[in-house]
């Protein structure tokens, strides 16, 4: 299973304002990407390009070579934490419904083994993400942090090539965001997905990702301030799980 995603000088406007301008970039597979800069810099706006939830203005965006498909699309392999959280079913229920979807595009309900195998499944990754007190409650009656776990299973229940999270930590105390880099981390070795998240934490985005990229304004016109877009300024080669990888292996 392999994602490599290419943004080949993709170029984003609304109108006169130009968002991002001439973002070339490649993704490797397997990366852990953290995406850092200032507020309004379009890091939401380059996940939803990445999602096909916006097309880039300019330039193309390719994932294994083929462009990116035209709508969103789970099947695709590209899910996204975000708004994906149905309020009127259970967490058990939401837990499921994206695989339930993806094998019965037309009913979206799965039967018998099938459902016994996925429930299952839901079971476990509840309980991975410390939900599995929580099934049979509804998302209203969830903190803030637990409905971010509940995105998070959701997502990973899609068993994603790509898997894109937009500050997926931001409400969750330290504890329960040590807990769920220690998730991440480990989802990531075990499925060897291509992680993309934003973050507004540098010391997060230096322990989690492998490589950590600046989104921001690079040029600004104070008589045209929507003129110029951002840019990619800094590139670093984190990799911190590998040297720890390399540190840990037996000689
Ligand atoms: N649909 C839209 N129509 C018009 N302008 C938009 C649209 N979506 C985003 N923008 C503008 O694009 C710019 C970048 O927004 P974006 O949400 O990508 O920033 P961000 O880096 O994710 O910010 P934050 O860190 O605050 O979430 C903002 O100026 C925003 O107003």
């Amino acid at each position: 299973m392999m994602a490599v995603i290419r943004l080949d000088n993709v170029s984003k406007s609304y109108g006169e304002t130009v968002v991002l301008e001439n973002v070339s970039l490649t993704i490797e597979d397997n990366e852990f990407l953290a995406v850092v800069g200032p507020s309004g810099a379009g890091k939401t706006t380059l996940l939803r390009m990445l999602l096909s939830q916006e097309a880039p203005s300019s330039g193309r965006i390719l994932i294994d070579d083929a462009p990116i498909a035209a709508e969103p699309m789970p099947d695709r392999g590209v899910v996204f934490q975000r708004y994906s959280v149905l309020p009127h079913r259970t967490v058990i229920r939401n837990v499921m419904t994206g695989p339930e979807w993806l094998a019965a595009p037309f009913t979206g309900r799965v039967m018998g083994r099938a459902r016994a195998a996925l429930k299952s499944r839901a079971r476990n990754m509840l309980d991975r993400v410390g939900l599995g007190d929580h099934a049979t409650l509804y998302p209203a009656q969830l903190s803030g942090g637990q409905q971010q776990r509940l995105a998070i299973a959701q997502a990973l229940m899609m068993n994603p090539k790509v898997l894109l999270l937009d500050e997926p930590f931001g409400a969750l105390d330290p504890a329960t965001r040590r807990a769920m880099h220690r998730l991440v981390l480990g989802l990531w070795a075990e499925h060897k997905m291509t992680v993309v998240m934003i973050t507004h934490d540098l010391s997060e985005a230096f322990h989690l990702g492998t490589r950590v990229v600046a989104v921001e304004k690079r040029r600004h016109d104070p008589h045209a301030p929507h003129r110029y877009g951002s840019v990619i300024t800094t590139d670093f080669d984190a990799k911190p799980r590998l040297a720890r990888q390399i540190a840990r292996a037996p000689a």
